[in-house]
């Protein structure tokens, strides 16, 4: 565990406190990370906002010491953020995100716990194979099954495509480049044909820097697009918070103590 100061994240092991976390929450969002430490951490302190990527640092109400980090968008930046939070000794990570469905039985406003990810992302082959599993914690994952039964939250379990863009990579066409390349036309429909639940950006990178660091990561995002029907966001305030997935991670950790 070092004691410098990191880079990216703009603090470091010292204004961790004498008990410092090893669990961290992780969001694309600032504002998420915000919310989250407003909303369930005592005595919240923000450790930095360096580049957006607002650090948060808390008490939940059992006592143990939280992080609500952010990673910002897609996994270039993520894999910076998760180096240096496993840097600074975090050990479990879970992404709070949000995520476009592609099944018709996952509506706009449940959540997707992800199992594991297909890795589309170059940040990732930086960091192992492109063959190696990018598969969540089944520990932390089961876990988030639970809570989110515990809290009657409607969840669906399965595997994410995590892809590096939003327009693009994803097909849309509603966007500045309404021409894709044909490697991505009807991609979507061949996802769904292979059981794929939803589209987002960081979570193959992220499972994968778990296998090869060493730690334990999950991810749950909230479904905020509906691509069946349309390529529009449609749940705006919940992109932004995100509360019943945050209810349900957090209630993961509550348990964990
Ligand atoms: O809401 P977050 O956590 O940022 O997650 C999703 O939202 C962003 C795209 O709108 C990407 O980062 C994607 O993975
Ligand atoms: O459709 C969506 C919604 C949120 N995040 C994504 O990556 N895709």
């Amino acid at each position: 565990m070092t004691s410098k100061r990191l880079y990216h994240l703009g603090f470091g092991r010292d204004d961790l406190g004498t008990v410092p976390p090893t669990i961290a929450l992780l969001s694309g969002d600032p504002e998420r990370s915000h919310f989250i430490a407003k909303t369930y951490l005592q005595g919240d302190r923000l450790l930095s906002a360096n580049r957006g990527l607002n650090s948060y640092i808390g008490n939940l109400a059992n006592g143990r010491s939280l992080l609500a980090a952010t990673s910002g968008m897609g996994a270039p930046s993520l894999s910076i953020v998760v180096n240096e939070l496993v840097q600074l000794g975090i050990r479990q990570i879970i992404r709070i995100g949000t995520c476009g469905s592609i099944q018709d039985y996952v509506p706009a406003g449940s959540i997707v716990i992800s199992q594991a990810a297909l890795c589309r992302q170059g940040a990732a082959n930086d960091i192992a194979p492109v063959e190696y599993p990018a598969a969540a914690d089944p520990f932390l994952t089961v876990a988030l099954v639970q809570a989110a039964r515990e809290l009657g939250v409607e969840y669906h379990l399965g595997i994410t495509a995590s892809v590096d863009t939003f327009y693009e990579g994803q097909e849309r066409v509603d966007s500045a480049n309404p021409h894709l390349m044909r490697s991505l036309q009807g991609i979507t429909a061949e996802y769904r044909r292979l059981n794929i639940l939803n589209y987002e950006m960081e979570s193959g990178t992220l499972f994968k820097m778990a296998g090869v660091y060493n730690f334990a990561a999950a991810c749950i995002c909230t479904v905020v697009a509906q691509r069946r029907s349309s390529e529009e966001i449609l749940l705006k305030q919940q992109a932004d918070s995100g509360g019943n997935a945050i209810a349900v991670a957090i209630r993961v950790i509550e348990n964990l103590a």
